[in-house]
């Protein structure tokens, strides 16, 4: 895992961690700089010396990279950005996995999805009002329910319970979704990824929740479904229509997020051959695509 860490002016943080999302950053986060401030003047003896004016604004943002190639060229592609003018990349460096994992899960609460389901860290006691309870550890799948595209799509499926019986979870991470749909009726969810740390992460996920289901690599994805549910960016989202859509059964619903809302058109474009998707929620900037398959 290596992680990108730059300092910017607060009023840059929104493209700057629209720009990493789309960069395909793991993870985005926001942290005060000031408190490396504080540090650095304990470090270079300066009692009593206020920090530099513009420091008090400043924010820092790290993002996570499976690698270190792709961690430099957002680096390099930010810096080429008007937007990034003020800024500074403050390294690009190896973050061990463990260090990763433990500094991810003292930032991670109880996030409510409704008011009766929640996802619950294990470390974390169950609020009384919880009904229905996904356990998660963050791990080093993508899938904590802390982001809004997560979010919007187990919003969904709550609002859609029975879901399935035959549901697939295309780009499954940590297998949120699928063990979401799972605990809202599904009979029979197939969870896929291309990456076999999410396979491996989803199906720990899915025993420490006690739900049965089926994980692997995309190939895996077989037949059709009553509900698809694929939570990718817009770029590969575009690239998978035909293969997503053949997978939607009749009277089936095809659930796309990972979607801006000013790429909502072209998604429609791209998957207009084949169903006709219409916005059914959106979050922070981020839409949920939603198509029926009429019966
Ligand atoms: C944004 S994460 C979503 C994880 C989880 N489903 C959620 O909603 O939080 C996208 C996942 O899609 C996977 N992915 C990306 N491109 C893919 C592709 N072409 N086929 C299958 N999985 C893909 C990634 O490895 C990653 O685990």
């Amino acid at each position: 895992m290596f992680e990108l860490r730059l300092t910017c002016p607060e009023d840059r943080v929104e493209p700057i961690t629209e720009a990493l999302d789309a960069l395909d950053a793991l993870s985005v986060s926001v942290e005060d700089a000031d408190a490396d401030t504080d540090a650095e003047r304990a470090l270079f003896g300066e009692p009593g010396m206020p920090p530099p004016a513009q420091s008090w604004s400043r924010t820092r943002v790290v993002a996570l990279f499976p690698e270190e190639a792709p961690a430099q060229e957002a680096a390099r592609l930010l810096a080429l950005q008007d937007f990034f003018d003020g800024c500074t990349v403050q390294a690009v460096a190896a973050v061990p996995d463990q260090d990763w994992v433990r500094l991810t899960q003292s930032q991670f609460e109880p996030v409510p999805v409704t008011p009766s389901f929640w996802i619950v860290p294990t470390w974390h006691e169950v609020p009384p009002e919880a009904r229905t309870v996904i356990r998660l550890d963050p791990g080093l799948a993508f899938g904590t329910g802390t982001h809004p595209t997560t979010r919007m799509c187990l919003r969904w499926i709550a609002a859609n319970a029975p879901v399935g019986p035959r549901v697939l979870d295309y780009g499954c991470g940590s297998g949120i979704l699928a063990i979401g749909a799972a605990l809202h009726g599904a009979a029979q969810v197939d969870a896929v990824d291309i990456d076999e740390a999410a396979v491996g992460a989803t199906q720990d996920n899915a025993a420490a929740n006690g739900v049965t289901l089926s994980a692997g690599l995309p190939d895996a994805a077989q037949g059709v479904y009553d509900t698809v549910l694929a939570n990718i960016l817009a770029t590969p989202l575009k690239v998978l229509a035909p293969l997503l859509c053949q997978h939607v059964a009749a009277g089936g619903a095809l659930v796309l997020a990972g979607v801006l809302e000013r790429q909502t058109a072209e998604l429609q474009d791209a998957y207009a051959p084949y169903l006709a998707l219409d916005v059914a929620d959106a979050e922070d900037g981020w839409v949920l695509l939603v198509a029926r398959r009429p019966a």
